[in-house]
């Protein structure tokens, strides 16, 4: 149902909320083609999608007849290098930039990169939202936290229970990074830069910013399976990897044995903190957001073990004979990774401005996930697997 065209749509003051349109950079990813199906189902929100792929949501682009049709256009672009980008911000009121190269396997292994595209690419974005005086919310991510300051206290010491020790604030934490040989922190390091260039912006022009830190958002079309909708040899984010074993009955690796923890948060419960901000911003402007799930920690190890329950059900499949094996970091992702090893997510502030809570168990959320990548991938991947080798 297109509830834009019934429903009087209120902000959190209580205040009519007008039609705005967004210029939103990175569409096309995983994030994107979520926040692109809630504008265009829930707002009379108008969405400029960019990107350089836009397979993810060809379902909200075609056909002419979608109730949303001339809301949302795409625009196939590069943003290190087209002169469209400032036009698209001008004409915009408000710009997302999620355009990034997020996926932990390329920060050591393409260093570079990571770095232009975190931080030189998001650059002129800033910029011409400063000049412009154009609001942005900015993709961020809760690895600019790094490593807890629980993690360098001693194996036994009764302080690594004490929340002071591990839970991440936004205005207080510190940003803990591994030595510049750890090449995993050329991500984490260029998002910190990029946050403090906004906040800069902001402290001293005046642009109006919202800088979002997600905490492991998952759900479907995330990332990619690899040998069926990305390179064979590609190692996406963990759910997209614990996928592709499970779709082909390998054990789940468990990388230096699946000792770090994360909190995972369902994307559909994260779309709605950033439809908050982005309707909301009076309450949003100027503050730094955690958005996660702080009930949903676990171990990846947990993590691969009810994953392995939860696909079974789904499936109807046995579970495999050996469900996990263990790898080094330097056999899965080589030289120069290193890891975070504990985030769980503050909530004061969101709450605070927004009053926003996640609301999916990891249960519910991988279950609602795992059936959508059996309905999905499974017969693609068994008529792959039923392809003869070339001798
Ligand atoms: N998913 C998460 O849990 C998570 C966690 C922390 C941070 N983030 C941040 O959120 C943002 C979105 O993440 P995602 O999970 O949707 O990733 P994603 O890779 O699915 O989406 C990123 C999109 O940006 C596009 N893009 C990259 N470079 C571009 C360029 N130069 N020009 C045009 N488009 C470009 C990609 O094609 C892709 O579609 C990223 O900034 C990421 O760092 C996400
Ligand atoms: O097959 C695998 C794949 C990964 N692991 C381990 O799982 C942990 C989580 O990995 P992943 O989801 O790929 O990434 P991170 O959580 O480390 O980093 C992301 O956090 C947010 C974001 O900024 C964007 O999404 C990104 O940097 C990790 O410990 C892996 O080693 C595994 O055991 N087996």
């Amino acid at each position: 149902m297109n509830r834009s065209s019934t429903m009087a749509r209120v902000d959190l003051d209580g205040n009519p909320i007008k039609p705005i349109t967004i210029c939103m950079i990175g569409a096309g990813g995983f994030i994107g083609s979520h926040l692109c199906e809630k504008l265009m189902h829930e707002t009379p929100h108008t969405v400029f999608a960019l990107d350089v792929y836009n397979d993810k949501i060809k379902h909200l682009l075609e056909p002419d007849s979608l109730p949303w049709a001339g809301r949302i256009t795409f625009h196939r672009l590069n943003i290190k290098h087209d002169s469209r980008l400032e036009g698209l911000i001008k004409m915009a009121d408000l710009t997302i930039n999620l355009a990034a190269i997020c996926t932990p396997a390329d920060y050591n292994t393409r260093p570079l990169d990571t770095i232009y595209s975190n931080f030189i690419d998001a650059l002129p974005v800033v910029k011409y939202c400063s000049e412009n005086n154009k609001r942005l919310i900015h993709f961020s991510t809760c690895e600019v936290y790094g490593k807890t300051i629980g993690a360098f206290l001693p194996k036994d010491s009764l302080l690594r229970k004490d929340p002071a020790y591990f839970v991440l604030k936004e205005d207080e934490s510190p940003c803990i990074f591994g030595s510049i040989e750890k090449q995993r922190w050329s991500y984490a390091c260029a998002k910190q830069l990029i946050e403090r260039l906004i906040y800069a912006e902001g402290a001293e022009n005046g642009l109006e910013f919202t800088i979002v830190r997600p905490f492991n958002w998952i759900g479907p079309r995330m990332d990619f399976i690899p040998g069926i909708d990305g390179p064979s040899e590609g190692v996406p984010r963990v759910l997209a990897c614990f996928s592709n074993n499970l779709l082909r009955g390998e054990p789940l690796k468990l990388v230096d044995g699946g000792q770090s923890q994360r909190t995972f948060v369902y994307i559909k419960d994260a779309i709605e903190a950033v439809l908050l901000m982005i309707e909301n911003p009076a309450r949003a402007n100027g503050h730094i957001f955690n958005v996660g799930n702080p009930n949903n920690e676990v171990t990846v190890r947990q993590l691969a073990e009810i994953m392995i329950q939860v696909y079974s059900k789904v499936s109807g499949e046995k579970t495999p004979e050996t469900p996990t094996i263990d790898v080094s970091s330097k056999e899965f992702y080589g030289e120069g990774y290193d890891d975070s090893d504990k985030r769980i997510p503050d909530m004061t502030i969101i709450n605070k401005q927004l009053g926003w809570n996640p609301k999916t168990s990891l249960f519910d959320l991988l279950e609602s996930t795992l059936t959508y990548q059996h309905r999905t991938y499974a017969e693609a991947i068994k008529k792959v697997i039923a392809k003869p080798v070339a001798s």
